[in-house]
């Protein structure tokens, strides 16, 4: 009988395309499809064959090709969109609004007549603007459309809250909510280390520190590469949503998610906090905020607004 895995499309076979496809064959999550754009046929080919050939030696069992044609991705169960181009120092991240809006447009036409059913993960940036565009051009239910930043996000903010502290990552738990921008919003108040409040353990000055950093915490990796953004964390975060779903775990994860009137907001994709599981975004989160939170978080979601507006032309 042959072997029933699910199948993940990885679209965009750049940094954090491959590095996302490795990740996912580390954890056996599934039959792994990397696409890329026909030019790079051969090198998304040969990825995948080297990646394939790591599989013996890891230890797991994962069937991982490379391609340009969305046949191959027939029935996909999760896509995951990569494709585009990333920053560089001195860019912002919605100064690739144009180009990489056309790109996911054409890339989930494509994803929709071919895998009608699967729940489809954005990366490519602005991501939240990305994930609207996605949104519209497939025209998929709203539990099945989630961008990444909030993961990520959080991961950067923790790490940063660990080093702090000298402890394990693993007892740091925190919430980034807002867009994918220098305007983010770390919850403070809802952070803590094994349950107790990071106010008592971090000094008022420390924290700004830290929530400042998590907030460019992009640009910073962006000014040590020189040319390309980051991919390990970003691939880490893919994984960790894309193995929610699969495994329908029901996680409690920050992604950018669809707003119908939550926290005040309509017709916005941003991020919030939702539980995450066999159907996608099951549930979003609606935390109760001060009056200081809900104004920075109103700031982010402007920003938000003002590049959905340069791809929607509203
Ligand atoms: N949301 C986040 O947290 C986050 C994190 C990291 C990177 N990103 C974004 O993800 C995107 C990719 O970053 P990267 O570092 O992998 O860049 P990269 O340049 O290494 O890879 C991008 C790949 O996309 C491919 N591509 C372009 N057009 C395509 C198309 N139509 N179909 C299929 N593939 C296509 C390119 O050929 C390239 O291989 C960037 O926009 C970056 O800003 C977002
Ligand atoms: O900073 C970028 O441009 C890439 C990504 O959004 C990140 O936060 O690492």
């Amino acid at each position: 009988m042959a072997i029933q895995r699910k199948k993940i499309t990885v679209v965009g076979a750049g940094f954090t395309g491959a590095t996302t496809a490795l990740m996912l064959a580390q954890k056996e999550l599934g039959d792994i499809v990397l696409v890329d754009i026909a030019p790079l046929e051969n090198p998304t080919k040969g990825k995948a064959l080297d990646m394939l050939e790591a599989t013996p030696v890891i230890g797991v069992d994962a069937n991982i090709i490379g391609t340009s044609n969305y046949e191959d991705t027939k029935d996909s169960d999760v896509v995951i969109i990569t494709a585009g181009v990333a920053r560089k120092p001195g860019m912002s991240r919605d100064d690739l609004v144009n180009t990489n809006a056309g790109i996911v447009k054409s890339v989930c036409e494509s994803v929709k007549a071919t895998s009608p059913n699967a729940y489809v993960i954005i990366l490519s940036n602005p991501v939240d603007a990305m994930t609207y565009v996605a949104f519209q051009a497939l025209g998929f239910p709203k539990n099945r459309v989630i961008g990444q930043s909030g993961v990520l996000d959080t991961a950067r903010y923790c790490t940063f809250i660990a080093q702090e502290l000298n402890v394990s990552v693993e007892d740091v738990r925190g919430f980034v909510l807002g867009g994918h921008g220098d305007d983010m919003v770390p919850l403070v108040r809802y952070s803590n280390v094994a349950g107790i409040p990071i106010e008592k353990l971090i000094p008022a000055e420390r924290i700004d520190a830290i929530v400042k950093r998590a907030r460019v915490g992009g640009g910073e990796i962006v000014n040590l590469l020189g040319n390309g953004s980051a991919y390990y964390a970003p691939a880490a975060s893919l994984v960790q949503m894309t193995e929610a779903v699969l495994k329908d775990k029901k996680r409690i994860i920050p992604v950018i998610a669809y707003l119908e009137g939550e926290y005040g907001y309509d017709n916005l994709f941003m991020g919030v906090p939702a539980i995450i599981g066999g159907d996608g975004i099951e549930k979003v989160i609606e935390l109760e905020l001060t009056a200081e939170e809900k104004t920075a978080l109103d700031q982010s979601a402007q920003s938000v607004r003002n590049v959905i507006q340069i791809v929607t032309g509203g």
